[in-house]
């Protein structure tokens, strides 16, 4: 029988600032979107367990689309396994507003569909029950 944790789906959404724009045309790095999977794995671990957990591993990293200063991104964490102490999690964040440069300085729009900029799939482990 399927744990009743499994399914278990946390989402955070984020401005993405100019301040970490790292790449020419405004993309930011990589490893920002690690940074909110960790973020988003923490609290699905807090409600799943009781329990920040730590990051064991990820087994498969997709970047699928740029992400730029200025977008509005969200980064959702699925619970796919529970283990004894382990934690399978699938990963994916989508851009789901972005600047209209065209349109003005500060212009932008809501995504009619947003763009999934990348996804992953992670192992969070978390203590076991304390004896004695
Ligand atoms: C939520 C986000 C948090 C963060 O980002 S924290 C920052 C980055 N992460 C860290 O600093 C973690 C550093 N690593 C560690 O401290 C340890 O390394 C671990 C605590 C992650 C695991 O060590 P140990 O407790 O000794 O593991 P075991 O007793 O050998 O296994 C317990 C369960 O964890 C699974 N497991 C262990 N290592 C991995 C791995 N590398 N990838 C996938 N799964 C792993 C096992 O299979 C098993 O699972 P089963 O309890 O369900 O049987």
């Amino acid at each position: 029988m399927s744990d009743p944790r499994e399914g278990l789906t946390v989402t955070h959404r984020r401005y993405v600032p100019y301040s970490h724009a790292h790449y020419a045309g405004n993309l930011v790095d990589g490893a920002y979107l690690l940074a909110m999977f960790g973020d988003v794995a923490t609290e699905a671990s807090i409600r799943a367990d009781g329990d920040e957990g730590l990051f064991a591993s990820y087994s498969d990293v997709q970047f699928r689309a740029p992400v730029r200063a200025g977008d509005v991104v969200e980064a959702t964490a699925t619970v796919t396994r529970v283990g004894r102490r382990s934690r399978v999690m699938a990963f994916e964040a989508r851009v789901v507003c972005r600047g209209r440069p065209d349109k003005g300085e500060s212009a932008a729009e809501v995504l009619d569909e947003p763009i999934v900029a990348a996804t992953a799939t992670g192992t969070v482990v978390v203590p076991g029950p304390v004896t004695g």
